[in-house]
């Protein structure tokens, strides 16, 4: 049976500036973001209804209600779709999700997953959107919903939707760790109390090692310390990566609890994941790389 496939990458927002709030509650943001090697898998079968399985290791942290994003998405790109040819029926698809990430984790698993969700449908129905319209519809989904649609590094601004490529960087090589405890972005938001930090901007071009991981020890996460207040396992994470052998720098991303710690070499990300997953039974570690 014919299929389409789609990869939903996992997100990290390297740096994470809160630099004030919207009078409807969201906050404005400057994020430098990257999308790494693992994610959640979907894939696409034509079909005349609207049907989602899910599989793999984290499916039973999901449900298939309307809720879930991968429908949320599909139903809202039906109905878009319905209104600009009001002649013809959208069609349905029978979607499998692979859930490889964990959930509500700060990684954006559920943005990516809608985000390919868009992609998948685009491609498997034929059909176009003006790309005001998508971005538009995918704010609606989340505001990490819009920089998960080209899954590749970009500068972030606004609550999310304001997006220009981001600046060239060096090959980086991670490990990712979540402790296994679900984090409400709401909950870590509301946690910072008003305390935003001026803006710094768009930083230009860093293509060395050295040189970015400066930059990042001076663009601390806003939600790091937000989120360790409520999670105080966050801290113990970024001291376990810290002190992994071979790594440079560590911090959160996203509202938590996932860290990423940088590495020089893919081996020694490798050998530091080995370890990590050894001592800490029950945390996901996931050494990949990030672009
Ligand atoms: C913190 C980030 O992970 C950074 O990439 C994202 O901005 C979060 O994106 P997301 O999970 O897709 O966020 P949404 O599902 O749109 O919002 C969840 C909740 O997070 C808070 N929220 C989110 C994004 C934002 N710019 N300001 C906020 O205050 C709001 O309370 C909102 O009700
Ligand atoms: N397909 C999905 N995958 C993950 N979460 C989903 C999905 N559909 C709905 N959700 C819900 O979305 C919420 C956020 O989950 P997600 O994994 O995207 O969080 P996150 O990694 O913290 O995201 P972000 O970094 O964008 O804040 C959870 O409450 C989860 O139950």
């Amino acid at each position: 049976m014919e299929y389409i496939t789609e990869f939903a990458a996992a997100k990290i927002n390297l740096t994470l500036q809160v630099t004030g709030k919207r009078s409807d509650g969201y906050h404005m943001l400057q994020s430098l973001v990257v999308f790494a090697g693992v994610g959640d898998y979907l894939r696409f079968s034509p079909a005349e209804d609207l049907s989602l399985e899910i599989t793999g290791p984290f499916a039973s942290s999901l449900t298939t209600d309307p809720n879930n994003l991968v429908l949320a998405a599909a139903r809202k790109l039906q109905e878009q779709l319905g209104k600009n040819c009001a002649s013809q029926t959208v069609p349905g698809a029978v979607i499998r999700l692979e859930k490889n990430l964990p959930v509500a984790s700060g990684i954006g698993g559920g943005s990516a997953d809608a985000a390919a969700a868009l992609r998948g449908l685009l491609r498997l129905w034929e059909a176009d959107l003006p790309e005001s319209d998508l971005t538009s519809l995918a704010l609606e989904l989340g505001a990490d919903v819009p920089v998960c649609l080209s899954s590749s590094c970009r500068w972030m601004e606004g609550i999310g939707e304001v997006l220009t490529p981001g600046p060239e960087l060096p090959k980086l090589f991670a490990v990712l760790v979540n402790p296994g405890v679900p984090v409400s972005t709401p909950g870590v938001f509301k946690a910072l109390k008003g305390n935003f930090m001026p803006a710094s901007g768009k930083p230009s071009a860093i293509p060395a090692l050295a040189e970015l991981i400066g930059y990042l020890e001076n663009t601390p996460n806003d939600l790091q310390a937000p989120a360790i207040s409520q999670r105080g396992i966050v801290s113990e994470v970024l001291t376990e990566l810290r002190g992994s052998h071979g790594c440079l720098f560590s911090a959160m991303s996203g509202s938590g609890a996932t860290c990423y710690g940088l590495f020089d070499t893919a081996e020694d990300a490798e050998s530091a994941a080995t370890t990590l997953s050894v001592e800490n039974p029950g945390w996901w570690v996931a050494p990949t790389f990030l672009r």
